[in-house]
């Protein structure tokens, strides 16, 4: 039988095998990592009565929330109450690593390094190409960044696990977040797709669970009560960020559970009664959770936003509201708050505001650029040409061999119906494809990913549920076969192919229909490095001359590159009381082409549902 390097790692690190699985000691209650050097505590946990923002969760003695004991001075919160327990729970012993029976994250990695790739795999992640990026952080006290993964006191155990992932060292964002969190900072974090973002707030996060010492849990409670809350806008993401999270945590005895919509809830509430120290979840389903009472938010130290924009754009914002501010989570400046996105226009950077206190703006390269790493083609294609240029494409592509026999093609259209006619039609022309989009089933759009990700099904033909995030291996080509109306999407879809250093292809189509989008394309292609059409050139300048550059932004104006952090703009109004900014009043409204369908996460008729619970 074949043993996955990990499986041996986690063996020889558990006591080099002497424990057989039937030895094991049953487990008979989850005990938290905060716990394992504490007497077992037989009762429940006193629950805290509903609180109002300024009535933060009960400090427990010697926990983070005390300000008094377990400080850890060297690494202080900033002015608002962040602050970071001393010490290694699982370093000093407490915890028998032999009675935890946990799957292992790292089998299916095993298992896609088996999945013939044509020789495109794993040449070596080339995080060299990121060394020149530009940094710019701003805020009060920036934490300085590390070099190597050594230099930030992680943990024994978060090491091994990055030794595991085979990360050899930092990518810029993780070198410049990570030690900013760990100080207990909030932040706002932008940097380009495939850059490494996961990690950066998992990272703060587990290790921050690990020093804690939070408050007693109990298996079988009706109430799970987790210390760390990640969400994120798709079901797919949230399952993937689960994924790598359980990765990272492995063996440390954080336990991390995913909540999406679309899957049976009954088997979300088995895990989350075994205990959860890390809420990995897509908004709906957390708030369906929290209104049966089956989560409590009083615990959580740690909230993180992934694809953080999009958490608070037109439509989705007031959920995330109701989450952060509604639902007894402990305010900003006790609890500590991560937001990261590869873009970040600024009117949503105004709203992001309101959850942060006395924030660290970090830029890794310039605010919703795309990377370097992807070559970007431009063709001029009308409506009607677009199947068979599609085809041309794909035949071109296969005669050619590029990047390998089961080079993986991620095709974006923009309605849900065009995704379903078009996977159609790459079947009858012996291409064959698979479709994710919100009006398949979860169980449909899981078979899908994971058809094309093992290269099955080499050709996925996707809305833009999958254009946030996902990390899918060996995606050599992103076609825009419709583009979007908004620049940022198009950055997120592309960013699907030149991930981790690796380098990729993005083709879009381009007619008159598309003639909003001119302007910020150009602009893109040419801070990217890429060589711009010069056709596309000429009408951009055309429709500049005539005044109809068009944005394609929700920005609502000004220069596009202009100031990263929106503090800087000089165009929000700041009010004392710690720091924090307030800007409101700036519509997230009009255009953009949110609300067209286009780009709107599956929301049939205008209405932003399906990718959401
Ligand atoms: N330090 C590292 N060394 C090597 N590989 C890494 C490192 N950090 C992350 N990776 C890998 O890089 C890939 C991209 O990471 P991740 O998905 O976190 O990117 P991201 O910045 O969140 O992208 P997106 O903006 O699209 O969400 C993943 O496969 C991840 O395992």
């Amino acid at each position: 039988m074949r043993t996955s390097w990990a499986d041996t790692v986690a063996s020889e690190s558990s006591g080099g095998g002497a424990l057989s699985a039937n030895s094991l000691p049953f487990r008979s209650s989850y005990v938290p990592p905060h716990l394992r050097n504490r007497p077992s505590n037989p009762q429940p946990p006193a629950l805290s009565p509903a609180r109002t923002p300024v009535d933060p969760p009960r400090p427990i003695a010697g926990g983070r929330w005390s300000g008094a004991v377990g400080r850890d001075n060297s690494r202080p919160g900033i002015g608002c109450g962040n602050e970071i327990g001393v010490g290694w729970n699982s370093r000093a012993g407490g915890w028998d690593r032999g009675r935890v029976r946990e799957p292992n994250p790292f089998a299916n990695d095993a298992a896609a390094a088996e999945v013939d790739f044509g020789g495109l795999e794993n040449s070596g992640i080339n995080f060299d190409a990121y060394e020149d990026i530009p940094v710019e952080t701003s805020g009060d006290n920036v934490p300085p960044p590390v070099s190597t993964f050594y230099e930030i006191d992680l943990g024994p155990e978060l090491n091994e696990n990055i030794r595991r992932c085979k990360y050899v060292k930092p990518t810029p964002v993780q070198r410049h977040a990570i030690p900013i969190s760990l100080a207990g900072r909030d932040l706002m974090a932008c940097a380009q797709t495939g850059s490494g973002k996961t990690a950066a707030f998992c990272f703060p996060i587990i290790s921050g669970i690990l020093r804690g010492q939070s408050g007693p849990r109990q298996r079988g409670m009706r109430s799970a009560f987790p210390l760390a809350l990640i969400l994120s806008p798709t079901r797919e993401l949230s399952v993937q960020i689960h994924e790598e999270a359980r990765k990272f945590a492995f063996q440390t005895g954080v336990r991390v559970v995913v909540a999406y919509g679309g899957a049976p809830i009954h088997q979300q509430l088995r895990e989350l009664e075994r205990g959860v120290d890390i809420l990995v979840a897509t908004p709906g389903r957390l708030v369906d959770l929290l209104e049966r009472a089956r989560v409590s938010l009083q615990m959580i130290k740690y909230l993180a936003l992934d694809e953080a924009d999009r958490m608070l754009d037109m439509g989705f914002e007031p959920q995330i509201r109701k989450i952060v501010e509604q639902m007894e989570m402990p305010p900003r400046g006790i609890r500590q708050t991560m937001l990261f996105s590869a873009t970040f226009p600024r009117e949503i950077q105004r709203l992001a505001s309101d959850f942060l206190c006395n924030y660290i703006f970090l830029a890794v390269g310039r605010v919703g650029s795309s990377t370097d790493l992807i070559v970007q083609r431009v063709e001029f294609v009308l409506e009607s040409d677009k199947r068979s240029h599609l085809l041309d494409l794909l035949h071109a592509q296969r005669a050619n061999g590029i990047n390998g026999k089961h080079a993986l093609t991620l095709v974006f259209v923009e309605t849900k119906r065009g995704a379903d006619t078009l996977e159609h039609w790459l079947c009858m022309n012996s291409f064959p494809a698979t479709t994710i989009h919100g009006d398949r089933t979860q169980q449909e759009r899981e078979h899908a990913l994971r058809s094309f990700k093992t290269g099955a099904t080499p050709i996925l033909v996707a809305t833009d549920v999958a254009a946030r995030g996902l990390d899918i291996p060996h995606v050599a080509h992103v076609v825009n076969f419709d583009l979007p109306n908004d620049i940022d999407d198009y950055v997120h879809r592309i960013g699907r192919t030149g991930r981790a250093g690796k380098s990729g292809l993005a083709t879009a189509f381009f007619n008159e229909g598309n003639a909003s989008l001119t302007k910020p394309l150009v602009e893109l292609m040419q801070e990217s490095n890429q060589e711009v059409p010069a056709w596309l050139a000429r009408f951009a300048a055309s429709r500049a001359s005539y005044g109809g550059g068009g944005r394609g932004r929700r920005s609502g104006g000004g220069p596009r590159f202009g100031s990263r952090d929106f503090r800087k703009d000089g165009s929000f109004s700041r009010f004392g009381g710690g720091g924090d900014y307030y800007g409101r009043g700036v519509g997230v409204g009009g255009g953009g082409g949110y609300g067209g369908g286009s780009s709107g996460y599956e929301g049939g008729s205008g209405v932003f549902t399906s990718a959401w619970d």
